[in-house]
């Protein structure tokens, strides 16, 4: 699990060790740890060309020192400022070291990052505000169509350490190096797509820090958390699901919900829902106890004995959704619920029953649906989606997923966790209900809601890159992905553990 820090926490923790430290030692380590990574990263560091470019803060003196480093070992270092100041020990360190230090010329930078063997992106870290400024959003452009590989000095230029967001211009980064502890903004899109691999170099730090601002989870992480069915297992003790997904227009939504549950494993799944649904679910999935029910018209809407529901994918907004909703979440049952009952949670009649429901409730909303359910617009939600998912879990008091190129889950009074797997084919139509089947049989098999969301979000991304194998995917494809997916697991975590 890496666990991330907010600029402001950052700031006071460095301040507390700098205060036991000789002048400049927090610097040293850091630039040490960043020039080991680089010449790791080329093929011998004697003779190979470094072009450093570097910002007026400290992050530019780190590349200055790291950059001394590699130049005393052999390599032809050229720091490129990007400003009319740098830092003056870095630059005094470089030069003393042999290394060339220029100023920007807009006629000679192109030649100078195209010969490099290297390019550390050492303009801004944690002290950068807003989009990139000339030149530096010129150097970041021609940084990313240089072919030498690109290491970002604490996170690439230009994307906000603390939120993942680009403003215009950002650095795209091959490797990130980063000190004392990850930033929240190298594991949200798209500051997770620019900072590429991400090393954490320690500073020292730990100690002066407080609880994570937001966690990052691995296989390793995961593996403990899938359920497990023992000898004593049975078809109740592995967790009843109940899906509550599909309407007349929308049969595919229940049928691929159901798929999602049965392929993470569950002990039994109880479907529903129309009769011309309930048919459709069985030809594909005859394991499923199905009940032909009209949601619109039936009073017998109670889920019965089950361990968990998940209600939504592609039900309907008509009034007899919104009681069979009503009754669902007036339940003792956790619930999951996405889609359409989303939108009727937005529309405002629901709202209280979600925010005092004391059994876990975790609501899976995409940008769009978030924003609805937040009264605001989408685009603010694209634009700030770790403050909007936050604020979303601590109005309606329980946990909630926002799905998106980077999947963020949130609970009040924890950290926010960010989902590292998927792809980019996973933004298909489908997708959403698979997930929703997928974190329903976890929380079925007895995960608390926040722990089956990010369980469920790792295991479907993972599950989409397997099932991709370099073509475009569909839903259905995502499910073949999901065995697939719980064996790499699992099989990483004895490896693990041996
Ligand atoms: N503190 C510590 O103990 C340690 C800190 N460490 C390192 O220090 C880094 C933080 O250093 P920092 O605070 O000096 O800020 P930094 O990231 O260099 O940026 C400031 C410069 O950027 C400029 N600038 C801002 N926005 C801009 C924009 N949009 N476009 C263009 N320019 C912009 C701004 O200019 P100004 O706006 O002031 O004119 C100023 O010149 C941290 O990330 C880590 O690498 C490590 O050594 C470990 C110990
Ligand atoms: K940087």
């Amino acid at each position: 699990m890496r666990s991330a820090h907010t600029v402001g926490i950052v700031r006071e923790a460095e301040a507390a060790l700098m205060a036991r430290l000789p002048q400049g030692a927090l610097m040293r380590r850091a630039a040490t740890g960043l020039a080991v990574v680089c010449a790791r990263l080329l093929p011998r560091v004697y003779g190979s060309r470094v072009v450093l470019l570097v910002g007026g803060g400290d992050n530019g003196g780190d590349a200055l020192y790291a950059g001394a480093d590699l130049s005393a070992r052999g390599a032809d270092v050229r720091a490129v400022l990007a400003g009319d100041r740098a830092h003056e020990g870095g630059l005094a360190a470089l030069r003393a070291a042999g290394g060339r230090i220029a100023d920007f010329q807009e006629d000679t930078a192109e030649d100078t990052l195209f010969d490099a063997d290297l390019i550390v992106d050492g303009m801004l870290g944690i002290g950068g505000r807003g989009g990139l400024r000339a030149p530096h959003a010129v150097l970041a452009g021609l940084a990313a169509t240089a072919p030498a590989p690109v290491v970002a000095v604490d996170l690439p230029s230009g994307v906000d350490a603390d939120t993942g967001e680009v403003t215009g211009h950002a650095v795209r980064a091959d490797v990130t190096v980063t000190f004392g502890t990850y930033k929240p903004g190298l594991f949200i899109d798209p500051g997770a797509d620019r900072a590429g691999r991400v090393h954490l170099v320690d500073i020292g730090l730990g100690p002066e820090l407080p609880g994570p601002s937001l966690l990052s989870f691995e296989d390793a992480d995961i593996a403990p958390l899938l359920p497990v069915p023992d000898a004593e297992s049975d078809k109740y003790r592995r967790g009843l699901l109940a899906v509550r997904a599909g309407s007349a227009h929308y049969r595919g939504a229940a049928v691929l919900t159901v798929g999602g549950a049965l392929r993470t494993g569950v002990g039994m799944v109880r479907y529903a829902g129309p009769s011309p649904v309930v048919d459709q679910v069985l030809a594909r999935w005859p394991e499923v106890v199905a009940d032909d029910v009209d949601p619109l018209s039936s009073t017998d809407l109670d889920p019965g004995r089950a361990a968990a529901v998940v209600i939504g994918p592609g039900r309907g907004v008509l009034p007899g959704n919104v009681d069979e909703l009503h009754v669902v979440l007036e339940s003792d049952l956790p619930v999951l619920a996405d889609a359409d009952a989303l939108t009727i949670i937005a529309a405002g009649t629901l709202s209280d029953l979600v925010r005092t429901r004391t059994a876990p409730t975790l609501l899976t909303p995409h940008a769009g649906e978030l924003a609805r359910l937040l009264d605001t617009d989408r685009e603010e939600v694209e634009a700030r989606r770790l403050e909007h998912v936050t604020r979303a879990a601590r109005e309606l008091n329980c946990t909630v997923l926002l799905k998106g190129s980077t999947t963020l889950i949130a609970h009040p009074g924890s950290p926010v966790a960010a989902n590292g797997t998927g792809t980019p084919l996973l933004a298909t139509a489908g997708s959403g209900d698979v997930l929703s089947g997928i974190i329903g049989a976890l929380m079925a098999s007895g995960l608390p809601a926040t722990e089956a969301a990010v369980c469920g979000a790792h295991l479907h991304g993972r599950a989409a890159v397997l099932a991709h194998d370099g073509a475009p995917i569909s839903a259905s494809d995502l499910l073949s992905g999901i065995p697939r997916a719980i064996a790499r697991i699992r099989g990483h975590n004895r490896t693990k553990g041996m």
